[in-house]
């Protein structure tokens, strides 16, 4: 009896060292601008080829702009990052979705729109986020830049065997409540250490009735509670997601994949190191409040007091307080808001566009507010057009960027000015991370659409 993550595991073993890491075979490596200029330098210094060019793809998505994508990109750093992974794409020969491409967009949202991510593969990526992939049921995880390297060149990965923990969220997801929202809900329960160390399997009704785009959501969030990665076992709804896809098996293959894939789930019985559950019924649209992904709380509830804090965490508690101007025991509902920025490799994709836009359609963005529609790829905003979602937004008071990481860590010129506050959909909120002093409340599509349309912190009624 074996769980899914062992199945997936054990099938790509090339070799155990006694004693020490597996080198694990890799089915698909993802690259970015940020974490790939060493590793092809160093194959080029070792005079080395890419092993498995077929089998590796980069985009160009944390540096570059999201207005005026056709002109070249004026900040001096953020153009010599994307030019080398331009010139290193030229070089080695690789798949490359650049500035311009029509397939480019962020590495997570790009990889499983165009079916490079497939149930039952190892992926990797140098980037934290990789564990977005684990939704269509594949062991995904995030690796160093001196492992891109060893993956280029060999298409293996040393690794050792993380724990399994599998999550069970009971019961219905609520109307009006998100994959985004469960996931913070998680996080909150269970810090942002609380799986460290774990491989994360979700399970259970709330997540067999998410759709492939909240399945993303929550194993994108996996990294921030610790978690080496999450996944979740392939089902009808995945098949579904996949068939037709560019690169996903055609004809007779498509039939005999689905077959393996249906085998792609956890045996009866089968033992995980831990196992939790939590209720999903229970779960109301969150916000969070603090510095890190954990400090979150139902958007009608208050922050905790001091005295609700251990002894031991009350220093950054009030640290994190301190740099979002809040206070211990205050309720954040109908506190004015900057900023709002929808997008990332956590809700960039097109069902959060049209649940903003649903929620935003008839009525008018607060004045004083500044919206950042990222969408998080060329194909999801030509989906927006095609759905006719542009046209609301823009009855709205919208208006679409061009597609990149942007707000979500401010590496290109998306930058959220210092004490300002900015709701975002995005997955991390440490200090600084969309600016220097900028102040970021993580919430999903329909809290960031409510904030929008009242310029504060509001619960995202649907009518
Ligand atoms: C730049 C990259 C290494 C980083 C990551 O690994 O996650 C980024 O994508 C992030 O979200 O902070
Ligand atoms: S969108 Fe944000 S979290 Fe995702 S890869 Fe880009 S920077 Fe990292």
């Amino acid at each position: 009896m074996k769980t899914l993550f062992d199945k997936i595991w054990d099938a790509h073993v090339v070799s155990k060292m006694e004693e020490g890491p597996t080198q694990l075979y890799i089915d698909r490596h993802f690259c970015h601008e940020v974490t790939s200029p060493q590793a092809f330098a160093g194959l080029r210094q070792r005079g080395l080829s890419v092993f498995r060019p077929q089998q590796t793809t980069l985009t160009a998505d944390h540096n570059i702009p999201t207005q005026n994508q056709n002109k070249p990109i004026a900040d001096v750093t953020s153009r010599n990052q994307v030019d080398t992974l331009t010139q290193n794409a030229k070089e080695f020969g690789l798949t490359y979705f650049g500035l311009g491409h029509s397939k480019n967009g962020i590495v997570h949202v790009v990889g499983p729109e165009n079916g490079l991510t497939q149930p039952g593969m190892t992926i990797v990526c140098g980037d934290s986020h990789t564990s977005t992939h684990g939704a269509f049921g594949a062991i995904a995880f995030g690796i160093g830049t001196s492992e891109v390297e060893m993956v280029l060149a060999t298409q293996c990965v040393l690794q050792s065997r993380p724990k399994t923990m599998r999550i069970n969220f009971t019961g219905k997801l609520s109307k009006g409540v998100t994959a985004k929202d469960m996931a913070l809900y998680l996080i909150s329960k269970m810090t942002t250490s609380g799986a460290t160390g774990y491989f994360v399997e979700y399970a259970g009704e709330a997540v067999r009735q998410l759709s492939m785009e909240g399945r993303m959501t929550l194993c994108n969030l996996s990294i921030e509670m610790g978690a080496r990665g999450g996944l979740i076992a392939p089902d009808a709804t995945t098949f579904e997601y996949l068939k037709g896809k560019e690169n996903a098996p055609k004809g007779e293959m498509w039939k005999k994949a689905v077959t393996y894939w249906k085998t792609l789930k956890t045996d009866d019985g089968a033992k995980f190191d831990k196992e939790i559950s939590f209720d999903a019924s229970q779960i109301q649209p969150m916000i969070t409040y603090g510095t890190n992904p954990g400090m979150g709380m139902y958007v009608e509830d208050s922050i905790p007091t001091t005295s609700q804090i251990q002894t031991e965490s009350k220093a950054s508690f009030l640290k994190a307080l301190e740099y979002m101007d809040f206070q211990p025991g205050e309720r954040l509902l109908g506190k004015p808001i900057n900023y709002v920025f929808l997008g990332s490799c956590t809700n960039g994709r097109i069902e959060d566009f049209r649940a903003f836009t649903q929620y935003v359609k008839g009525k008018h963005k607060a004045n004083h507010v500044t919206a950042w529609l990222v969408p998080g790829s060329w194909q999801v905003f030509h989906q927006i057009q095609e759905e006719g979602l542009d046209k609301i937004l823009k009855q709205a008071g919208f208006e679409l960027r061009q597609p990149g990481c942007s707000a979500c860590l401010a590496m290109n010129e998306d930058k959220i000015p210092a004490g300002k506050y900015a709701v975002s959909t995005s997955n991390r909120n440490f200090e600084g991370r969309q600016g220097p002093g900028a102040r970021t409340i993580l919430a999903g599509p329909l809290v960031a659409a409510a904030a929008a349309i009242t310029g504060r912190i509001s619960f995202p009624h649907l009518d």
